[in-house]
């Protein structure tokens, strides 16, 4: 695809990193609802949260939800950045992002925002369990099923494990090293329902130029 065709729902200078999936055409949709997805790194530490329940149960993912009624989307990130991890940060505009999910009517417009520091001290809620990963080279694989462990908000780097990308959204691969890298990004998935989990279609991920 070249450069300049962009998937509907994006727009600016960006430039194509990786696009694929099985389907040809992206989805239509008459309606777009927006979100937000706050990660923050400290050092070679990036925080991330395990969602207990609700959309997206039983991944790990940045923190973040619904843009209410009133608020522009930093206003939001920060409340659900605090709601959810118990923290204050300097969140920075990362990226954009556009989903559509099998059953979903509506197209998440998603602001994903980052932040190198942080104050407060990450809590558990009912909704979120933040821990951290390291974003060492040789650290471990962070795939393995860690439910159970309860050191989620250690801070020495060390004993952390790798990103664990298997259990996360299916899109993050793609676009989250550039958000550690601090390069700005757009992207859009379009996700079919396979039993229990999501798959993306089609997909395209770009970097803004
Ligand atoms: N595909 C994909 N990759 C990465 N992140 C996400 C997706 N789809 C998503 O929805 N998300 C993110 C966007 C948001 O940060 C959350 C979803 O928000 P949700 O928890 O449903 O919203 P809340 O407002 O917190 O919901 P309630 O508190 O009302 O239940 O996942």
């Amino acid at each position: 695809m070249d450069a300049t065709v962009l998937p509907p729902g994006l727009n600016g200078s960006l430039k194509v990193f990786v696009e694929g999936g099985c389907d040809t055409d992206w989805r239509p949709y008459t309606q777009t609802r927006l979100y937000t997805n706050a990660f923050v790194i400290n050092d070679d530490k990036l925080l991330l949260g395990f969602k207990k329940r609700g959309f997206g149960a039983n991944l790990y993912n940045g923190f973040g939800g619904k843009v209410e009624p009133g608020e522009t989307p930093i206003e939001a990130a920060r409340r659900e950045l605090r709601e959810e991890a118990g923290i204050d940060a300097p969140l920075e505009h990362a990226g954009t992002l556009v989903f559509l999910t099998e059953g979903t009517e509506w197209a998440f417009h998603i602001d994903v925002f980052s932040a190198r520091s942080y104050t407060g001290i990450p809590t558990e809620t009912d909704e979120m369990r933040p821990e951290w990963f390291s974003l060492a080279e040789n650290s471990v694989n962070g795939d393995d099923d860690r439910s159970g462990l309860t050191s989620s908000t250690t801070t020495t780097t060390g004993s952390l494990p790798s990103i664990p990308y298997s259990r996360m959204w299916a899109d993050d691969i793609y676009w989250l090293p550039h958000l550690v890298e601090g390069k700005r990004f757009a992207g859009r998935a379009d996700f079919a329902k396979d039993g229990d989990t999501y798959v993306m279609k089609k997909f395209w991920f770009g970097l803004v130029c």
